[in-house]
């Protein structure tokens, strides 16, 4: 099965080094004869109809679920419909954790980004102390981060980032992600990436974990050329 690649730009890059990377990997994903999909997620300001001749898709790192509206600091429907964005990510830790995001808003944001059809990314992952106390108080932190998803959603993407593991440096086992992972697909069986720290260094035993389908990542994936390196090594993979 190809695997998926994901970038998520978080609060990086500008609108003009946005449209930079997007032609440098539209180059090489041609060169290469990359034919997977390639998700971008770039920041809101620079989301943009990009010219481009290859399967990259453009997604939306958040958005509010209204189509427009009095939501200060926001954006809706009608703001990405203008660049063609139909996929979001949806439950990132940093939003989650940082925004304060609650489960119940989450879900409501799911449900109604669904309706219209959206390709959701959707994250979730423990933070240390819960994968400290083990295996069953992770299934449980999961399950509820499930809570009021509809997890038969045919556009669904769901990606595994435990928190412990983003823009650290700390990566997670092979066998941590593969008992992980197995533990989720029993619960939802839906395309599963991993995500945190991923890099080209290790992307090849990532992708090679029975049971991954793919990598969301964010750091590695803000130089052009470490993620064309990472395609090259997708490549090699399928
Ligand atoms: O949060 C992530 C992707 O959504 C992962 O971030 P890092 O690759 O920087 O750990």
């Amino acid at each position: 099965m190809s695997k998926i690649l994901a970038a998520n730009f978080k609060t990086n890059h500008t609108r003009a080094s946005t449209q930079e990377y997007v032609e440098k990997l539209d180059t090489s994903m041609g060169e290469l004869g990359y034919l997977d999909d390639l998700y971008l997620f770039p920041p809101a300001t620079a989301l943009n109809n990009f010219n481009v001749k290859n399967s990259i898709h453009i997604g939306a790192q958040n958005a509010y679920p209204t189509i427009k509206g009095s939501f200060t600091g926001e954006i809706g429907v009608e703001q990405l419909e203008e660049f063609n964005v139909k996929t979001l990510l949806i439950g990132h830790s940093e939003r989650r954790h940082i925004l304060g995001e609650t489960q119940e808003f989450i879900a409501k944001k799911y449900i109604w980004f669904i309706e219209k059809g959206f390709k959701i990314f959707y994250c979730i992952g423990e933070p240390l102390e819960v994968r400290e106390a083990g295996d069953k108080a992770v299934r449980q932190y999961l399950v509820e981060q499930l809570e009021g998803i509809d997890t038969s959603y045919e556009n669904l993407i769901l990606a595994y980032e435990p928190v412990w593991a983003i823009g650290t440096g700390k990566t997670a086992t092979a066998e941590l992600i593969e008992r992980t992972h197995s533990m989720i697909k029993e619960m939802v069986d839906k395309p599963l990436l991993y995500g945190g720290s991923v890099k080209p260094q290790n992307l090849a035993e990532i992708l090679a974990v029975p049971g991954c389908d793919g990598a969301l990542i964010g750091t590695a994936s803000w130089d052009a050329e470490s993620m064309i390196s990472m395609l090259e090594i997708a490549k090699n993979i399928d």
